[in-house]
């Protein structure tokens, strides 16, 4: 029996045409309205449009809604997965928010193209395929929220976009993919140990984060406390360390109840307290500092976001970000 998938649209390149003077822009008319025939033989597809928003303008607002719009779907209809189309610049973080935030245990897969429809070589039509594929295999299910794109499937947690035009931009670096499509079938060769699920009903809080630099000074920490932001996430440099110049200023952030949570620049390893020296992440670490395990700073950003917005008991963030 053929399975159902919810197919939300929420816009990007894959929704988007080029003009003839080269501009890529959205449409009135979201251009993948008119293929779902390709997907009948695969599944019965329901189709939505969520929103029709180049993924720049995407913000945690947009994301909480189309988590809240597929708790709803879900408990109103058989759903056998959830495949969503969007922008690849932010593809990576609205993935990893329902990642955080659902906890099904159908496949929700999210993907993209870097071509838009009617550009030479546009890959939506065939990723959107390779999605569907993906979201009516068994072997999707309790994996957490997926990306495909380009042959292969990766965990939200650990990808990232790598190339800003290559076809091949998502990667999951140190980790890999945790699947290979081919023409024929689907194999997952990985699958994730453990899952978070955060229960959040609003998001009041703000979160900013700051990438670390050689002499960087601490005037822009000092703007968190002043524009009053919740929490902060710094990019620090190596295994989580900052210049000395800007240890008073996590110091004051921290002494204000104001969580400074550490990930590295560095694209592969984790961030840890080792150094002691001034500014070192061991320091950092002794002044209350929290280190995020395994996420970039724009996913860490987005887990002390709902951290702090979840309803219900706080939670031990140190506890959250291990
Ligand atoms: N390839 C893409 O989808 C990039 C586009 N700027 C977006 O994220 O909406």
């Amino acid at each position: 029996m053929k399975k159902t998938i919810l197919l939300i649209h929420t816009g990007g390149t894959i929704s988007m045409a080029m003009t003839d003077e080269g501009a890529v822009i959205p449409n009135k008319e979201n251009p993948l309205m008119k293929e779902s025939n390709k997907l009948d033989t695969l599944a019965t597809i329901i189709e939505m449009e969520a929103f029709n928003l180049p993924s720049p303008h995407i913000t945690p607002k947009e994301m909480l809604k189309l988590r809240n719009l597929i708790i709803e779907k879900v408990s109103e209809e058989q759903i056998d997965g959830i495949v969503i189309t969007h922008g690849t610049d932010t593809l990576e973080e609205t993935a990893y928010f329902l990642e955080l935030t659902t906890d099904l245990s159908i496949p929700i897969v999210l993907t993209g193209a870097m071509r838009s429809s009617n550009e030479l070589g546009a890959d939506g039509i065939y990723n959107l395929v390779e999605a569907v594929r993906v979201a009516v295999d068994q072997e999707a299910r309790e994996k957490g929220v997926l990306v495909v794109m380009n042959d292969e499937v990766h965990l939200a947690v650990n990808t990232t976009k790598t190339s800003t035009s290559s076809v091949n931009t998502f990667q999951s670096p140190q980790y890999g993919p945790i699947g290979l499509i081919t023409k024929t079938r689907i194999l997952f060769h990985h699958a994730p140990i453990r899952r978070q699920y955060v229960d959040i009903h609003a998001l009041s809080k703000r979160v900013a984060m700051l990438k670390v630099y050689a002499g960087m000074e601490v005037d822009l920490l000092e703007v968190v406390l002043a524009c009053k932001y919740d929490g902060v996430v710094l990019e620090g440099l190596g295994q989580g360390n900052v210049p000395p110049s800007v240890v008073k200023g996590i110091e004051s952030l921290i002494e204000r109840g104001i969580p400074v949570v550490l990930v590295s620049r560095c694209f592969n390893g984790i961030a840890e307290g080792v150094y002691g020296y001034v500014g070192g992440g061991k320091m950092l670490e002794d002044l209350g500092a929290i280190f995020a395990t395994g996420i970039n700073g724009q996913k860490a950003r987005l887990k002390l976001l709902i951290g702090l917005n979840k309803t219900g008991t706080p939670l031990d963030l140190k506890e959250f970000f291990m």
